[in-house]
């Protein structure tokens, strides 16, 4: 495909040891950036960011590049060093949100800044949306963002957003490193599991209380997973993909997924990460019960966190939960539920797909597969469908298994040498995006 190559000169990602220093320890504003004048800067729902950056050809059709500012808590137990300190050492950043997704949203500023230093003009022109709440929910701040440029009559040629990376120790056997770009990304139910009971005297307890009828509910939903879904959705495109990464003889199995599929599928759901690819995953994560010591709990509560694999609805899912929970005395209550997301095309003439592609290979030329595939968490991307059908949830960064548990868990870290080829992708991602291609209109598969 063409690329930006075609303008007059591209601009090569070097950095001086001063603008590495700078770019390290810029928790500073971007002074170019907010004095650029084809730049607009916009405060939305009090805390989200939108910069317009106006490009010099308005034939093209703008993309946008997503980041978020929160995170989730993080009690300093377990941490190495205090989550909140920023403390580099080791050659790391360490911190909560330095995954996700604190160091996308300054590698998206950081990238700019130094192409306007460098008295870079955009020829396509390009949104950067820096959402507040992306962790609950992304109603103040991505849906507020999508509305407005809805009004402003806005279309997208494509988004990038965080969802997943370039992928490294996650299967067994595949000692190489491998780019996976989600194309989709799983539902989600956020469900209020509840029993009522009349409170009274513990020294007479009934035969069973609200914690307990509760409690067993839990443990049937503990022990009896959802049914494994393996063959619908990006799944088997992401394995066919990888089939050329594997030795003899699981690159024969990967390539006759129509034979070997219920071994593949039993194998992926032995490990906690590949089973969240080929079912809907039912997490426990909140549980509320009791008043005092010596008095029959009148009411128990639990949230379960569901994450719906792409050939599943959340109404059929909560019909599988209702009957596996079978007890009437548990009331069910969905605080949110959004079903699995479009898939978002990934041919020779997606846009934005491919741009990611060549980015990835100039950028991490040892990385031999890209394919696409599923996010298994959510993202604020999920608000922009009415402005595009191509999201893509990638971030250029090493993501090792380790990593992936410190995502919402201890010992987020970042190493700088990660941080600065992040900036360095999104650089030269901002100029190939300048190419006079143009999106094909894709329609979604019913
Ligand atoms: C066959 C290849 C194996 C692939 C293994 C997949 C490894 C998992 C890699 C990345 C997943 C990390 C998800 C990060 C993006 C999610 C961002 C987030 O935390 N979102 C929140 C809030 C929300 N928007 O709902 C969430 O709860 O998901
Ligand atoms: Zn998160
Ligand atoms: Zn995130």
């Amino acid at each position: 495909m063409s690329t930006g190559k075609g303008r007059e000169r591209h601009i090569p990602s070097q950095f001086n040891q001063g603008e590495r220093f700078a770019m390290k320890e810029a928790l500073k504003v971007f002074p170019t950036i907010f004095k650029t004048r084809f730049i607009q800067h916009e405060v939305i729902g009090e805390y989200s960011h939108l910069f317009t950056v106006q490009g010099s050809d308005p034939s093209l059709q703008p993309y946008m590049l997503m980041a978020h500012s929160d995170v989730v808590p993080a009690p300093d137990e377990g941490w190495e060093v205090p989550p909140f300190s920023g403390l580099e050492h080791d050659g790391f950043i360490h911190g909560r949100g330095t995954l996700d997704n604190k160091n996308s949203l300054m590698a998206i500023l950081q990238a700019l800044e130094l192409l306007l230093i460098r008295n870079y003009i955009p020829r396509r022109s390009f949104f950067i949306a820096l959402g507040h709440d992306e962790e609950v929910s992304g109603q103040n701040g991505a849906q507020k963002i999508s509305a407005l440029l809805q009004a402003r009559g806005v279309k997208l040629a494509f988004i990038v957003d965080e969802g997943n990376f370039i992928l490294d120790g996650f299967i067994p056997y595949l000692k190489k490193p491998f780019a996976m770009i989600a194309v989709s990304e799983k539902g989600g139910i956020n469900l209020r599991l509840q029993v009522n009971m009349t409170p009274g005297h513990s020294s007479a307890p009934p035969k069973e209380t609200s914690i307990g009828i509760l409690a067993a509910a839990i443990s049937r939903l503990e022990q009896t997973p959802l049914p494994n879904m393996f063959g619908s959705g990006p799944l088997k495109t992401t394995l066919q993909e990888l089939a050329n990464e594997f030795p003899f003889p699981a690159n024969i199995v990967l390539r006759n997924l129509w034979l070997f599929g219920p071994l593949v599928s039993r194998l992926m759901e032995r490990n906690y990460i590949t089973n969240a690819l080929v079912r809907t995953t039912m997490a426990l994560t909140m549980f509320n019960a009791g008043v005092k010591m010596n008095v029959i709990p009148p009411m128990a509560q639990a949230i379960i966190n569901l994450r719906i694999h792409p050939a599943q609805t959340v109404q059929e899912v909560l019909e599988l939960i209702k009957n596996i929970v079978a007890d009437d005395r548990v009331q069910f209550h969905v605080l949110t539920a959004f079903d699995p997301l479009p898939v978002s095309p990934s041919d020779h003439q997606a846009l934005g797909y491919q741009l990611l592609r060549q980015t990835i290979q100039s950028i991490f030329p040892e990385v031999n597969t890209i394919a696409p595939g599923i996010c298994i968490g959510n993202t604020d991307s999920r608000h922009y469908t009415n402005l595009t059908t191509s999201i893509y949830r990638f971030n250029p960064v090493y993501l090792h298994p380790q990593d992936f548990r410190s995502i919402h868990g201890i010992n987020e870290k970042i190493s700088v040498q990660a941080y600065e080829t992040q900036v360095k992708f999104i650089f030269e991602f901002i100029q190939n995006a300048d190419t006079y291609q143009e999106p094909i209109p894709h329609l979604h598969e019913l």
